[in-house]
């Protein structure tokens, strides 16, 4: 395995966790996108979006993104990176994609009410669900790999992943094609 794995999918379903397992067991560098701006930035995303507002994030996400086309291992993205055409383009040329998908209301239950969250802070459960439904033909369309997390350990995610980048052929046409449009406001 030479290609980078990127970890996509909805706030809350596990790309962190999942990542720093799945990197252990590879023997693979982890690096989580949202905490690298948080290094560079000096202030975690939350801080961004409330202090230089969600374009500069956004901006600086897509700057990130296109410095860890330099590195090797397991990158962690942010859970709005799908929804940016020339993220879509990045990662679909540059490694394996895989999207974690979850039953929306257990996103809810883990991401409702988290403040270092700012996309989901303050939001109803319909609201996350509906954002949830919005973006998820988007995680699809630059998927590899779609795992179901719904009632798997981390543990479990982390074989499944391992087992499926191994055994089965990924192909890479360099090309970018339907994707994220800027569509998420
Ligand atoms: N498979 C799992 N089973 C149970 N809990 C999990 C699982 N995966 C993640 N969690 C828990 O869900 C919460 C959110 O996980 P995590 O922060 O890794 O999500 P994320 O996808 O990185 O979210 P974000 O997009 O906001 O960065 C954490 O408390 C984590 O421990
Ligand atoms: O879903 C989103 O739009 C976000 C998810 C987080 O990972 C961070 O990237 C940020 O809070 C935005
Ligand atoms: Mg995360």
């Amino acid at each position: 395995m030479n290609k980078r794995i990127y970890l996509t999918g909805f706030m809350g379903a596990g790309k962190t966790t999942v990542g720093h397992a799945l990197a252990s067991l590879l023997g693979s560098r982890a690096t989580d996108l949202d905490r690298w701006i948080e290094e560079e930035e000096g202030m975690p995303p939350a801080a961004i979006f409330a202090v230089k507002g969600e374009a500069y994030f956004r901006r600086k996400e897509t700057e990130m993104l296109k410095r860890a086309t330099s590195l090797a291992g397991v990158i962690m993205t942010g859970g709005g990176i799908v929804m940016r055409e020339e993220n879509v383009c990045l990662l679909k040329r540059d490694g394996v994609t895989v999207f974690l998908d979850c039953d929306p209301e257990i996103l809810v239950s883990r991401i409702q009410n988290d403040p270092s969250r700012p996309v989901a802070a303050g939001r109803t459960k319909e609201e996350i669900i509906s954002l949830y439904k919005k973006r998820r033909p988007f995680y699809l369309s630059c998927a590899d790999l779609v795992i179901d997390t719904t009632g798997k350990s981390v543990a479990e995610i982390v074989a499944e992943i391992s087992g499926r980048i191994k055994t089965e052929a990924f192909g890479y046409t360099g090309a970018c094609k339907d994707g994220g449009a800027n569509v998420d406001k």
